[in-house]
């Protein structure tokens, strides 16, 4: 069911010096911030001949990051993004064996313009996880 790893992403505390030490110190690829209102952060996107590095940073006041950055004050590895083919098949597979989707169980169109959904770090082994559409 799972296929490719899309992304791997960071929260950090500043985007713009994230990208730009990504860009300098790694002589990495680095997209735009791309504001991602609805998601409530801000992100770009490393570009690795195997993979991407998102880097993410809060946006707006109820940022879904906001806690984990409160905990990790200089960062940390926020989540895991793999591909799927049908991300309602995907899902229903998950839920039925016992794992929770997070929101309200719908995909929503991530920064990708593809759908996405999330599930609850607990219930695959402590890493926030997400999954991508494609
Ligand atoms: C979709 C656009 C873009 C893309 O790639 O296209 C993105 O990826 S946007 C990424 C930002 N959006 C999200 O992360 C949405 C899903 N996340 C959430 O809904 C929350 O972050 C949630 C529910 C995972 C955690 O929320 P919060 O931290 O406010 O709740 P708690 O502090 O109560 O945490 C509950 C429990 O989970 C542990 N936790 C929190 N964040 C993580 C994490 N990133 N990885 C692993 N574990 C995490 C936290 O420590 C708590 O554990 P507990 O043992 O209960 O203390
Ligand atoms: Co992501």
């Amino acid at each position: 069911m799972i296929g490719r790893l899309n992304h791997v992403a960071l929260a950090v505390p500043d985007l713009t010096e994230a990208a730009e030490r990504y860009r300098t110190a790694l002589g990495a690829s680095v997209s735009e911030p791309q504001p991602l209102p609805e998601h409530g952060v801000t992100a770009v996107f490393v570009e690795l001949d195997n993979t991407k590095i998102e880097l993410l940073e809060p946006l707006g006041a109820d940022s879904p990051i906001a806690a984990f950055l409160a905990k990790n004050p200089r960062g940390g590895m926020h989540h895991v993004c793999y591909e799927v083919s049908d991300i309602r098949a995907a899902r229903d597979r998950l839920v039925a064996s016992g794992a929770r989707v997070l929101g309200d169980g719908e995909p929503k169109i991530g920064a990708h313009g593809k759908p996405v959904l999330f599930l609850h770090p607990s219930d695959v082994f402590g890493t926030l996880t997400e999954l991508e559409e494609v």
